[in-house]
């Protein structure tokens, strides 16, 4: 009988282990799903670097990682792995590490959206140079299949754009400001106890981590370079109770939207990729996203509207797509595959946030007497922006004020800018209370 030799035992070198990477290894160590059998060898652990070794390492259920895999060597691990997964965060020694793994021939899986967002371009050059594959689907939207259906689902097809709630925690903040009435502080606080939210809630609620996701989710579906500095970001911070109750009023809810569009023909066309809190219609699928959960709608010529929803942190939710792509990459070692390399060949121009083009909420207190509204309505046609819709709330009798709320048809941002500034200036107009986007419709 001749002899069959099976393959040799795929090393996996694990670089982290927090809350994903205690998952990670949960999954590699003791998976229900047999690894083996989808990959069609032996996928073995090899190691794990820590930064201490003292520290007891235990999933939220109670799965304690084996101590003699722990080290702090994290290059001598990396030196002997087939596939290196990087949990740690943070862009050093993440970088150096990873750089080096790929130099030395082997595969990279990452759930790190602030090092492939600032660094990107190095990382994939180092991949494609080596022939390797460098996959991410956790840093973007966690769980939710999302990097590989428009890297490899939709390459097919022309995307126009894409609308994500990708953090999960200014979702949850928005979602109790409009469901109880809690105001931003209180709203975050909640989602601070819940271990949502950090100590420290900047990355989430100033929009940096969505920034990040929006610039992989941009590359990607347009086949180009967007760095984090092409993202105009603004967050949550100027969400006030009385926006988020107005914005139901009107048939909406406020969510903090990563918007990446083409502008103009989809072969020769400028990109617009952003990140802010904006209106979005009680019609539209991303309205009922709710809690912590995440969502990305994608807009394509031939598929039409898809929508992808799911848990976008978390570390189970995260270690799933973590381990989808240890076996993707697996596989296509098993086969001798080169990886697959980064798509770039259009080299759209990234539009400045002021050539955004969007609809706007504009809400005001203005003077209630008559012609009030006329000059109003007229300050907008003078700056060329077309009104969709204008409702009065209720007056002020002993104020003698009202509030119009004026929705525009679609007006570049800086139109608007000038075109709000000039209603301010109006004598009859007392405050201009929010200006706010609307998206999804
Ligand atoms: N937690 C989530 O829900 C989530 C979701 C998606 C993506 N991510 C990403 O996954 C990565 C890990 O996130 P996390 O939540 O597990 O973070 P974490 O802070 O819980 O874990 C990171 C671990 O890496 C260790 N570490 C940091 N630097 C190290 C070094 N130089 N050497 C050895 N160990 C080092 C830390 O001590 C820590 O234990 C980050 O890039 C994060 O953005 C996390
Ligand atoms: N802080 C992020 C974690 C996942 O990147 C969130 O709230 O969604
Ligand atoms: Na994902």
């Amino acid at each position: 009988m001749p002899e069959t030799s099976s393959p040799a035992p795929l090393r996996v070198a694990l670089l982290g282990c927090g809350v994903v990477g205690t998952e990670v290894a949960r999954g590699i160590l003791a998976n229900p799903i047999d690894l083996e059998a989808r990959v069609g060898t032996r996928v073995e652990l090899t190691g794990i670097a820590v930064r201490s070794l003292d520290t007891e390492r235990v999933t939220d259920d109670g799965f304690v990682i084996p101590h003699d895999l722990l080290t702090t060597d994290a290059e001598a691990l990396v030196d002997g792995a087939d596939v290196v997964v990087e949990v740690m965060g943070g862009i050093e020694p993440a970088r150096t590490l990873i750089v080096r793994a790929l130099g030395a021939g082997a595969a990279v899986v990452t759930a790190n959206k602030a090092l492939l967002a600032e660094r990107g371009p190095e990382l994939f050059e180092a991949a494609d140079a080596a022939g390797v594959d460098l996959l991410y689907e956790a840093a973007v939207a966690g769980a939710i299949p999302i990097v590989r259906p428009i890297r490899e689902s939709l390459a097919g097809d022309h995307v126009r754009r894409v609308l994500g709630i990708v953090n999960g925690t200014t979702n949850y903040v928005l979602d109790k400001m409009a469901t109880e009435g809690l105001d931003l502080d209180q709203a975050v606080k909640e989602a601070q106890a819940l271990g949502y939210a950090e100590a420290d809630p900047t990355a989430d609620v100033d929009g940096f981590d969505a920034a990040a996701k929006a610039a992989i989710l941009a590359s990607l579906a347009f086949h180009t370079r967007v760095a984090l500095k092409d993202v105009a970001r603004e967050g949550i911070r100027g969400v006030s109770a009385a926006d988020v109750a107005w914005a139901r009023r009107t048939g909406h809810v406020i969510k903090l939207l990563a918007v990446a569009e083409v502008i103009g023909p989809v072969d020769d066309g400028e990109i617009s990729v952003r990140v802010h809190p904006a209106l979005v219609p009680d019609s539209h699928p991303l309205a009922a996203v709710r809690g912590a959960f995440n969502a990305v709608f994608v807009e394509a010529d031939g598929a039409g509207p898809l929508m992808f929803y799911g848990q976008g942190a978390g570390g189970r939710p995260t270690a799933s797509a973590v381990l989808g792509d240890v076996v993707s990459v697996a596989r296509r070692r098993l086969t001798g595959g080169k990886g697959l390399r980064e798509s770039k060949d259009q080299a759209f121009p990234v539009l400045p946030s002021q050539a955004a083009v969007t609809r706007y909420q504009v809400r005001l207190a203005v003077a209630d007497r008559p012609g009030v509204l006329a000059q109003v309505a007229g300050v907008l046609a003078d700056h060329g922006v077309s009104i969709d819709t204008v409702r009065q709330a209720p007056s002020d009798e002993k104020a003698e004020t009202a509030h119009l709320i004026i929705t525009t048809h679609a007006a570049r941002e800086a139109s608007l800018a000038a075109t709000v500034d000039a209603v301010a200036g109006l004598e009859a107009v007392r405050e201009i209370i929010s200006v706010l986007r609307v998206e999804g419709s």
